[in-house]
């Protein structure tokens, strides 16, 4: 990085058009405007430290404000800091610094490292293979949840061409890899080999906390619009103790893993135990008792480092120096004069603050905070716990049919799979009819069987979401989807893009709208699956955006999958490659006007023996979705959602399941 080096463009604009480009197929242009998207992010991020740091120390934030009239002179630092950080940060940016301020939105596409995932489509179609694996390796380590990117990334595995090496992490943290080794060199007793790496890996995380750090001081986030306007002193007091909370949560930041949820706990005194150890075992005792001291920082009543501190202080003899490193002395002290201010301000001010470290000494908390510490923390545990949707329920009694997976297991709301809902046996009679449908010879067994096996699983699903209100079936189907013989390799696309059942989803919006041609009176959802003999077709559910998958089902006989038909469920089916996916579709309705008329007719009709149309109200769907569009070369990956939002919102709502089919099928029969 040079001072001066030319104007910086906004990350935000140049992603826009990047984006544009890429939707417009113009792969050039979008490989070339991501990529400086993503250069502009960096150096902003770059520039934003640089300028944090000069200014800390030209603005004589150094040491401690003078004492004589300290308003004055304090605010004479901030307005000198203030200019310096502006002047600073236009020269490097070579612009207006508040035109790098990009929208939440996409500074969390940034953070999640979303146009990578456009950059390597862009990539992959100017035949860049190595740039464009790089691209989708340094996005799928940030995001291992997204299943198609893990198909494409198996799909680069494949691809002749691919080195090993492209597989890199652009963004990598370089003190996981050094942390990571160290403590498998450590596991395996390579004490010395441990300790570089530790050594290396805790300098890493200590400069990666400055720079997070420095990241703190950025505009204030609002959310406070309702509030009156706070003056002077309380703003600047809320907006320092946000900006001191940024620093805490710092912490948390450095020690959570690219793509992980939970942080490694206690990261930086980790470091130290494993560090004195080391040292102990190569025979260093100096370094050993430096570390353990530094520890003692954390932890100053640890039992055992004491005692290890006292035989060190034996071996090494009274002229020892064995004090703590000073930059974890710093560290710490540091750590602590912002949780006093911060506890005080919840104190007094009002707030909430949670804390990230264990090691914050009791005293510190202040007395009437505790007790609700204390129950923060027994919520969490409890929350932690999962309290299962069954219990609220009350027993589920449906004889050999188990619960395989609940909401919480399933990672969303109103959702459960059950396993042994059908048999082997029935499973092989109703996909016997699915097969027969075709020549319109259908048997009158098997038919039952189909009306059996839905009523059953209405019951199932009644009294697990519903017990004690009757669910009435609105549309029932057994659709099968059939992949195309030949090459599948490239196939990247859905056998049933992502939609919700009873409204229209707006990924874009993050909305689901209950309007027409929606089902907007279909209340629950089930699919009970007759096979497993077919490669792809695994269910999944996303968020409301139809990007981010929350969890996925493979299909198997007798496994039935229910949910709730509305926003919080949004799913698809990714693409059959091989062989024959056979299901019964059934939709249920708590209103008893939307309860579907045929089927009651076709219960009636059965009870008559009336062999003729005891079918009608099933749907033998055949080769629907896009199954058979795999074509001889690999496809290109598509970013899932957003390149088809436009289509999907098309067809989310005519897709499920819906009455043309059910009246053309009508007459297969
Ligand atoms: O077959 C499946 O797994 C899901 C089908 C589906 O979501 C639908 O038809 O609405
Ligand atoms: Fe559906």
């Amino acid at each position: 990085f040079s001072p001066g080096s030319g104007r910086l463009l906004p990350y935000d604009l140049l992603y826009a058009d990047g984006v544009r480009a890429y939707f417009a197929r113009d792969w050039p242009r979008a490989a070339e405007l991501l990529q400086r998207a993503l250069h502009s992010y960096s150096q902003l991020l770059v520039a934003r430290r640089g300028c944090q740091g000069r200014c800390r120390e030209e603005a004589g934030f150094a040491g401690p404000p003078a004492a004589p009239s300290w308003e004055t002179r304090f605010f004479d630092r901030i307005l000198q800091r203030a200019e310096c950080l502006g002047e600073c940060l236009g020269r490097r940016l070579g612009s207006e610094p508040s035109l790098h301020r990009a929208s939440r939105e996409i500074q969390e596409d940034f953070e999640q490292r979303e146009p990578y995932n456009y950059l390597q489509v862009a990539l992959f179609q100017l035949k860049k293979l190595d740039e464009a694996v790089s691209a989708a390796h340094t996005f799928f380590v940030a995001n291992p949840q997204h299943l198609q990117m893990r198909e494409d990334m198996e799909k680069y595995q494949r691809m002749a061409g691919v080195k090993l090496e492209s597989f890199r992490d652009l963004q990598a943290t370089l003190y996981w890899e050094a942390y990571e080794t160290g403590v498998q060199q450590y596991n395996v007793e390579d004490y010395l080999q441990a300790a570089v790496k530790l050594e290396e890996s805790l300098e890493e995380v200590l400069l990666a906390l400055e720079d997070c750090r420095a990241l703190c001081e950025g505009p204030q986030e609002d959310g406070t619009e309702e509030e009156m306007q706070p003056g002077l002193y309380e703003a600047i007091a809320a907006h320092y103790i946000q900006v001191l909370k940024c620093r805490q949560h710092c912490v948390l930041e450095v020690a959570t893993k690219p793509a992980r949820v939970s942080a490694t706990d206690d990261f930086i005194p980790s470091h130290l135990v494993l560090l004195q150890f080391a040292y102990d075992q190569v025979g260093n005792q100096a370094l050993a008792a430096e570390c353990a001291a530094s520890y003692l920082l954390f932890y100053p009543s640890d039992e055992l480092m004491l005692e290890k501190m006292k035989k060190y202080q034996a071996e090494l003899g009274e002229g020892a120096s064995m004090t703590a490193r000073e930059n974890i002395q710093r560290y710490v002290q540091r750590s602590l004069m912002e949780k006093k201010l911060i506890y005080y301000a919840v104190e007094h001010l009002g707030g909430t603050f949670n804390d990230p470290d264990p090691w914050t000494p009791d005293e510190l908390i202040p007395g009437s905070l505790k007790q609700k510490h204390r129950e923060n923390r027994e919520k969490q545990r409890l929350e932690n716990l999962d309290v299962g949707e069954q219990e609220q329920r009350g027993p589920f009694t449906f004889e050999g049919i188990t619960v395989a997976m609940d909401s919480h297991q399933l990672n969303g709301s109103q959702r459960v799979v059950f396993d042994r809902v059908l048999t082997d046996s029935e499973c092989k009679d109703i996909l016997r009819l699915a097969k027969l449908a075709q020549d319109g010879t259908v048997n009158w067994r098997d038919a039952t069987l189909l009306l059996h096996a839905s009523e059953k699983s209405r019951k199932i699903v009644e009294s697990y979401f519903t017990p004690g209100k009757r669910l009435h079936f609105s549309f029932t189907h057994l659709v099968c989807r059939t992949a195309v013989e030949g090459e599948q390799d490239g196939r990247m696309d859905l056998s049933h893009p992502v939609h919700a059942d009873n409204c229209l989803l707006d990924p874009e919006g993050k909305e689901c709208w209950r309007e027409p041609p929606a089902y907007m009176y279909r209340d629950f959802s089930g699919i009970l699956y007759l096979n497993d003999d077919f490669h792809g077709g695994d269910l999944f559910f996303t968020e409301v955006d139809a990007v981010t998958v929350t969890a996925q089902v493979r299909p198997k006989c007798g496994k039935l999958v229910a949910f709730s038909s509305g926003r919080e469920n949004p799913h698809g089916i990714w693409a059959v490659t091989h062989g024959r996916r056979c299901a019964i579709a059934l939709w249920y309705t708590l209103s008893p006007e939307h309860a579907e008329q045929e089927r009651m007719e076709a219960e009636d009709l059965m009870r008559q023996g009336d062999m003729e149309q005891e079918l009608s109200h099933t749907d033998v769907k055949e080769h629907m979705g896009t199954d058979h569009s795999g074509g001889a070369s690999p496809e290109p990956p598509v970013p899932k959602g957003r390149a088809r939002s436009t289509s999907q919102r098309r067809m989310s709502g005519s897709e499920s399941g819906q009455q043309p089919q059910k009246l053309r099928a009508r007459d297969e029969f």
